[in-house]
């Protein structure tokens, strides 16, 4: 059963407004999310999963599972307006229920060039973090804030910023940071050359799994999807969730954004949660969109439409165990024929 084919679903896919969305669970559990009498949704999107075997069906309640938040949306170089527009996001996200809110790399801003990048930055200790520190504490909610443009403590030698992944609980305050490890600097046919390393040192360590009400969360950003070296790490020390908050090319985005997304699930069996920047920030830039939720099977178990929304998914860690119980990988692995990977190829 896919959203397609999903007469029951009045959202078909995500696409414009509604009062009632559902959340399709696998086994074809039908989820109706009963919302406030004209409350509006910003295109709220659910999908259908596929069948699973019938050994992994789930037992315990939906309701009782935990719901995150995935929003997507079009940042430009106007502050501001970017936490105005993820402030309603988030605000959204916490009237339906979700504990955790996800949002994309450069939720604060995406520059035109790398002195704007520079100029809009600010350390963690300033006020747009302020602000989101409030919004978390007013909402009641985490937010996994995908990518940062953070002034670190080394700002007056080196005048480059770090991309950073705040966790916020929902008091506001910092649980966990992680500055992006792989740096983005390709250039693509058809799509701008993107040099991060121009404005963005990169980040010296991963960072261990931080538990949270949806669970233990492993964090990445965006071009790290391409490593699945440090999704295992993450997996290896006890990530049930791990996020990638993005803002992918348009041209790499068709062909490897939810490949990507999905090898990461299954191979770590884990989720993956990938907020994601969309459509045009400037005349220069457009993001690729497409956020979604993987579960550890490797479903898309829910997906943002176009444009800026958010997606809503729960979190079922049996599942996730029981599934690890069927399919043992991480017992099977090899490391004496492969141990130290991650050399350039020679
Ligand atoms: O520039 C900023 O302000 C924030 N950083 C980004 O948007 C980064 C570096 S340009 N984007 C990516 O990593 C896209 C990766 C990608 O598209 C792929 O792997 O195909």
């Amino acid at each position: 059963m896919c959203v397609g084919a999903c007469a029951l679903c009045p959202l078909r896919g995500g696409r414009g407004e509604g009062r009632l969305g559902f959340i399709i669970r696998p086994p074809h559990q039908l989820l109706p999310l009963l919302l406030c009498p004209g409350l509006r949704i910003p295109r709220l999107s659910v999908l259908c999963a596929q069948p699973r075997p019938r050994a992994m069906a789930i037992s315990s309640s939906s309701w009782e599972l935990p719901l995150v938040a995935v929003c997507q949306v079009t940042s430009t170089p106007d502050k501001p307006e970017n936490f105005k527009t993820c402030a309603e996001l988030v605000r959204e996200a916490a009237r339906l229920g979700a504990c955790l809110a996800f949002l994309p790399e450069a939720f604060d801003f995406i520059a035109r060039d790398p002195a704007e990048t520079l100029r809009l930055s600010e350390p963690l200790g300033g006020n747009l973090l302020g602000e989101y520190t409030q919004l978390a504490r007013e909402c009641g909610l985490w937010l996994s804030l995908g990518g940062f443009h953070e002034r670190g403590q080394d700002w007056e030698q080196t005048q480059k910023i770090y991309n950073c992944h705040v966790l916020l609980n929902n008091e506001g305050s910092v649980v966990a940071t992680y500055r992006k490890t792989h740096l983005c600097d390709v250039e693509i046919p058809g799509q701008g050359p993107m040099r991060e390393s121009n404005s963005t040192i990169p980040g010296p360590s991963l960072e261990s799994p931080v538990s949270t009400p949806a669970g233990k969360i492993g964090l990445a950003i965006c071009y790290d999807m391409r490593f699945p070296e440090l999704s295992l790490a993450l997996a290896q020390a006890g990530a049930e969730i791990l996020t990638y908050p993005s803002a992918f090319g348009s041209v790499t985005g068709p062909a490897h954004w939810e490949v990507l997304l999905r090898a990461r699930a299954i191979e770590t069996q884990c989720y993956v949660v990938a907020a994601a920047q969309c459509g045009r920030h400037h005349e220069k830039r457009a993001s690729y969109g497409h956020s979604m939720v993987v579960d550890p099977w490797g479903t898309v178990v829910a997906r943002c439409s176009e444009g800026p929304g958010l997606c809503l998914a729960r979190i079922d860690l049996n599942y996730l165990r029981q599934l690890r119980q069927h399919l043992p990988v991480f017992q099977h692995r090899r490391p004496d024929l492969y141990g130290s990977l991650g050399h350039p190829l020679s």
